[in-house]
């Protein structure tokens, strides 16, 4: 079966020492990293010294984007190389914030993917509709054209270690979650959409996460669904005692 992993978003929150802190309260009580696969992705700023911070524990570090060249005149940006010359082990790509303000494309998002592959680092890569879209049933529509785009022309060992998050855009920072069973008809939707490209075998083993007001009081029913195999979390994982909780109920789901 598909281990469960629970990947925390920051976003544009906290201060170094609060991230910091945060770290080293939770990182002797991770679960054990045989149940699941725990993860925080933090400012960019904050990764070095995250990353050393949970270095005897089994909690991971992701950032939260990258660029898709290695190196060269991009001011501002930070590199795949980079990110895994300081063990970084998971980059979020194409979340719909970076996708809405930052006018990031399919085509860029495919491109980090193969940038983040090359450099061992997992790709967790999301997609989701709008309220108008929902509201206009293009919703299964809509998340299998961004990921037939985002995994076109790799091979399915590459997409088998990759992880997805279905987060309606909708759903995000609004206190509205997707029901359980909507959220887990569009999950399948995507593994269908995994399935055409790289057969039954690959979309079998690909995890797929469920993102948008996810708290400790919605976890367990998420979980439950047959194609939720974890979430990524924003406002719910700021807090080490509610980041916790999540962790516990995905190590005992
Ligand atoms: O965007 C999200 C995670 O990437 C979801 O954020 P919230 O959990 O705050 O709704």
């Amino acid at each position: 079966m598909r281990k469960p992993i629970i990947a925390g978003n920051w976003k544009m929150y906290k201060t170094f020492d609060e991230a910091v802190d945060f770290v080293e309260e939770i990182q002797q009580d991770i679960p054990s990293p045989d149940k699941v696969d725990a993860v925080i992705c933090a400012p960019a700023l904050y990764l070095p010294t995250l990353v050393v911070a949970s270095e005897d524990s089994s909690l991971a570090i992701g950032a939260q984007n990258m660029h898709y060249e290695n190196e060269g005149a991009f001011t501002g940006e930070i590199s795949p190389v980079m990110l895994a010359n300081i063990n970084v082990d998971y980059v979020i790509l194409g979340h719909s914030e970076r996708r809405e303000m930052f006018n990031e494309t399919d085509e860029a998002i495919n491109k980090k993917i193969r940038a983040a592959l090359s450099q061992g680092i997992v790709p967790i890569i999301c997609c989701g509709e709008t309220l108008e879209e929902r509201e206009a049933e293009q919703t299964e529509a809509k998340v299998a054209r961004q990921i037939t785009k985002a995994l076109e022309g790799f091979a399915p060992i590459e997409v088998e270690h990759m992880v997805i998050a279905y987060e309606p855009i909708w759903a995000i920072g609004t206190g509205k979650t997707a029901t359980a069973q909507d959220a887990n008809v569009v999950c399948c939707a995507i593994r269908l959409a995994i399935e055409t490209l790289y057969g039954k075998d690959t979309a079998r083993k690909v995890r797929i996460q469920y993102g948008g007001s996810v708290k400790p009081e919605n976890i367990k029913e998420l979980l439950a669904q047959e194609h939720i195999d974890g979430a990524l979390v924003g406002g719910a994982s700021l807090d080490p005692a509610s980041f916790m909780k999540l962790l516990e109920a995905a190590a005992n789901a």
